[in-house]
C-alpha cells in the first residue's frame, strides 16, 4: 500500500493538546498577577475559556567545586522534554482542579515528587503569565530544599511514570562559568527552552540571591557572543 500521511483526525489524543507544546513567540507572554489570572473567566463569550498550567523550579544551594576550581552556586533541576525543549516539570490542569493541586499531581507524574514531603502551595508562587496564542494562564512556582533532599528528588525522577515519555531526563543547570567566560551557564542558556522557562529560571536565580542581576547580564551577553560565533 502506498505511504499516506495520516489525517489529523487520526492523531487521537494528540490533536487535543498538540497546540500547547508548539514553539511560541516570547512576545506572546504577558505577565499578570495571580489574582487577575484566577479572578475571571479568560476568553471571549462563546469560546472555550483559557486553561491553567503550572510549572515549578526546585533547587538547593550548593558550593561544590568543579575540578576544585569553579564553584557551582546551586543545584537547579530542569528537564529535557519529549519535544526536545528544556523546561521545568509541571503541566496543564485537569478540569475542576485547583492550580496547586494540579501542579502537585503533575510533579508526581513527571518527576516522582512525593506530595507528602514536598507539596507546593500558594506560598511558593512566583509569577503568572497569559499567552493568548495558546489560550493558557501560566503559573510558576519555586521551592528551596536542602542539598540532600534535592539530590534525592533528582534520583527519584527516573522512577516516575512519565520518565522516558513526556520527560526524557532530569537536567542540572550549570551554575558556574569556566574562565573562557562561555562554557557553563552562558552556553547552557543558548539551548531551546519551552515557553518562557528561560526567563523564569533567570528571574528565580536573581530573586533567590543565587546570582546578582549584573552577573546574570554578563552570562547573557556571553551567551549572545557564543551564539553569534557558532549558531546561525
Ligand atoms: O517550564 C515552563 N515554563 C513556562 N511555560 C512552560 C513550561 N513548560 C511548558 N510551558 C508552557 O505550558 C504549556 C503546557 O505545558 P506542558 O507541555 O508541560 O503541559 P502538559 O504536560 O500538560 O501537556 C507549553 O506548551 C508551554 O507553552
Amino acid at each position: 500500500m502506498a505511504n499516506r500521511e495520516p489525517d489529523v483526525s487520526e492523531w487521537g489524543v494528540l490533536t487535543a493538546t498538540e497546540g500547547y507544546g508548539r514553539p511560541d513567540s516570547q512576545e506572546d507572554y504577558e505577565q499578570i498577577s495571580y489574582e487577575d489570572a484566577m479572578g475571571k473567566t479568560w476568553g471571549k463569550n462563546g469560546e472555550k475559556p483559557y486553561r491553567h498550567a503550572a510549572h515549578a523550579m526546585i533547587y538547593a544551594p550548593d558550593g561544590k567545586k568543579l575540578w576544585d576550581m569553579y564553584e557551582n552556586k546551586a543545584v537547579i533541576l530542569m528537564m529535557m522534554r519529549f519535544d526536545g525543549y528544556i523546561g521545568f516539570p509541571g503541566g496543564i490542569m485537569d478540569d475542576g482542579e485547583t492550580v496547586e493541586f494540579g501542579l502537585n499531581r503533575e510533579l508526581e507524574e513527571e518527576i516522582g515528587l512525593d506530595p507528602t514531603r514536598h507539596s507546593f502551595t500558594k506560598e511558593d508562587h512566583v509569577l503568572s503569565y497569559v499567552t493568548h496564542n495558546k489560550r493558557l494562564l501560566l503559573h510558576f512556582y519555586c521551592k528551596k530544599v536542602t542539598l540532600e533532599e534535592c539530590l534525592e528528588i533528582e534520583k527519584r525522577t527516573i522512577d516516575a511514570d512519565e520518565y522516558g515519555w513526556e520527560v526524557l531526563g532530569p537536567i542540572r543547570v550549570p551554575m558556574f562559568t569556566l574562565n573562557d567566560n562561555e562554557r557553563g551557564l552562558p552556553i547552557f542558556l543558548s539551548n531551546k527552552f519551552i515557553g518562557n522557562a528561560k526567563e523564569e529560571l533567570l528571574y528565580c536565580i536573581e530573586k533567590e540571591n543565587i546570582m546578582t542581576k549584573e552577573e546574570i547580564q554578563v552570562a547573557l551577553e556571553n551567551c549572545e557572543k557564543f551564539k553569534a560565533r557558532y549558531m546561525r
